[in-house]
């Protein structure tokens, strides 16, 4: 092995995993469809409603009351893209019990967070326009900051250091974008609530 492949095969961003063209071209434009066809709602937080809307499968975290409850199961073509997801991540399908679906239309994007603690494994698909998923770790006088680019078809896993230390976010993108992320729960999350 070349120095040069060495270098290609060390993640940028420990924890984070991308590949392009997860998700087959010929079901992108059905998965739009699919995700449109959810009961999609505005995200909201105290009073601020969000541009984006969602839905969650499996279990849902609820800003506003500010814990996690159980939601509707996956839709039979969504356990068919879980299982593509838990292919990419190396992560066994039914781990995934939580999947969002999300719709940002143009002028959207979701700002600076940690995903929730009770969420272990976060994998990520995303359809539509391109994105920007930008990451960012303080130090002491500023900012570590790491990009990562998203295609239509594009899958990202994150683990470790990219979930728990660092922040993400999207920026607002000027056409319509969906995504799809599934995540598992910790197991001090299940142990806490009396899932196996
Ligand atoms: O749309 C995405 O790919 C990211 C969504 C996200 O970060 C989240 O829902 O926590
Ligand atoms: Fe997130």
């Amino acid at each position: 092995m070349t120095q040069f492949d060495l270098f290609a095969a060390a993640p940028a961003l420990p924890g984070l995993t991308h590949a392009p063209g997860v998700l087959p071209e010929g079901r992108l434009a059905a998965l739009a469809e699919a995700i449109d066809g959810a009961p999609l709602t505005p995200f909201r937080f105290q009073q601020w409603t969000g541009l984006r809307l969602t839905a969650s499968y499996g279990w849902h975290y609820d800003f506003e009351a500010g814990r996690v409850g159980q939601a509707e199961p996956m839709p039979d073509w969504l356990l068919a893209v879980r299982d593509i997801a838990a292919g990419f991540a190396g992560v066994p399908a039914d781990a995934l019990v939580q999947a969002l679906l999300i719709r940002y239309d143009a002028g959207a994007g979701i700002g600076w967070h940690r995903d929730r603690p009770v969420f272990e494994h976060v994998v990520g698909l995303s359809i539509g326009a391109p994105a920007t998923l930008r990451f960012r770790r303080r130090r002491a006088d500023g900012f570590d900051r790491f990009a990562q680019a998203l295609a239509a078809g594009d899958a990202y896993h994150l683990t470790g250091e990219a979930r728990w230390d660092w922040e993400h976010g999207i920026a607002p993108m000027a056409a319509t974008r969906w995504s799809i992320t599934f995540r598992s729960l910790t197991e001090r999350f299940r142990r806490e609530i009396g899932v196996a």
